[in-house]
């Protein structure tokens, strides 16, 4: 079947977006794992889907799946390429958009200077939902990994985000510890592991260790969960530029059951067919 794409990226984390609105397509993991296979396929980080909405109050059906074929409940610079593929594609003209997720309802508005903000909901800090075993809910927690102890903040922005602190990014251990805590046991649908070094009250770097991918060059949503877990260690202010490998994004959280606004670029490449 030929598939039409479009190649794009928010800040290096990059996407082959799918029109599933013009064609019906049945995706299966083998045919997720081959769109995403960097030498056999397109290539990319997760492979995203556009479809109609399932109810009347969103305007479209967002749905994320992992290079490793798994489908997961959100991805937050895929929401803005999102916007930007369905007002190129003409399937829509408005700014402002409701778009159904399996994390529940996104609100992306397409901002004049060509970025994007997206209302990515509020932070879910429950252990039981993010999900993550503990005893209580705490603003951070002892995990074991490789016979040590690390501080971590556990926070789900409809996907699950394991964050640590740690004094500089470029010697920070996320090929060997991402990983470990990626497969740990206390997260049982697993975990996206960030490691976040906090420069200032307005000024913080990130690098995360993607479930399902490795490392990425950007997270929207690693973002939004490293601000919510520095924020509630009163380490930084309502609004932080957070510095990934890949580039800048503005994210904004004025506390708990608040929720958590992310800005940033949309970067279409190419667009293209794939046989599938
Ligand atoms: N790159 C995405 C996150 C994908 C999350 C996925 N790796 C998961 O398993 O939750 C973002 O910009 O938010």
């Amino acid at each position: 079947m030929r598939v039409k794409f479009s190649k794009m990226h928010g800040l290096g984390n990059d996407f082959v977006m799918l029109d599933g609105i013009s064609q019906r397509l049945k995706l299966s993991p083998d045919k997720i794992r081959r769109i995403a296979d960097r030498r056999l396929g397109i290539g990319c980080d997760q492979v995203l889907l556009a479809e109609p909405p399932r109810g009347p109050e969103a305007d479209f059906r967002y749905r994320i799946f992992n290079a490793d074929g798994g489908e997961v409940e959100n991805c937050g610079n895929g929401a803005r390429c999102f916007a930007r593929f369905v007002r190129e594609r003409r399937l829509t003209g408005k700014k402002r958009l409701k778009v159904e997720t399996a994390a529940g309802m996104l609100h992306l508005r397409v901002l004049d200077n060509d970025q994007v903000s997206v209302d990515m909901g509020a932070p879910v800090l429950e252990p039981e939902k993010i999900p993550f075993n503990a005893d209580r809910r705490a603003d951070s927690y002892l995990l074991e990994a490789s016979d040590e102890t690390f501080t971590i903040g556990a926070v789900s922005m409809g996907n699950p985000h394991a964050i640590l602190l740690v004094d500089d990014i470029h010697s920070a251990p996320v090929e060997t510890l991402g990983p470990l805590i990626e497969a740990h046991p206390r997260f049982p649908q697993k975990v996206n592991v960030g490691f976040l070094q906090v420069e200032s009250r307005s000024q913080a770097q990130l690098r995360v260790f993607e479930r399902g991918v490795g490392e990425t060059h950007a997270c929207g949503t690693g973002a939004c969960a490293a601000m919510v877990y520095a924020h509630l260690r009163d380490l930084v202010d309502e609004q932080v530029e957070i510095r990934l490998p890949g580039g800048s994004l503005t994210i904004h959280w004025s506390g708990p059951n608040q929720p958590v606004t992310m800005t940033g670029p949309a970067t279409t490449v190419f667009h293209g067919q794939i046989i599938v």
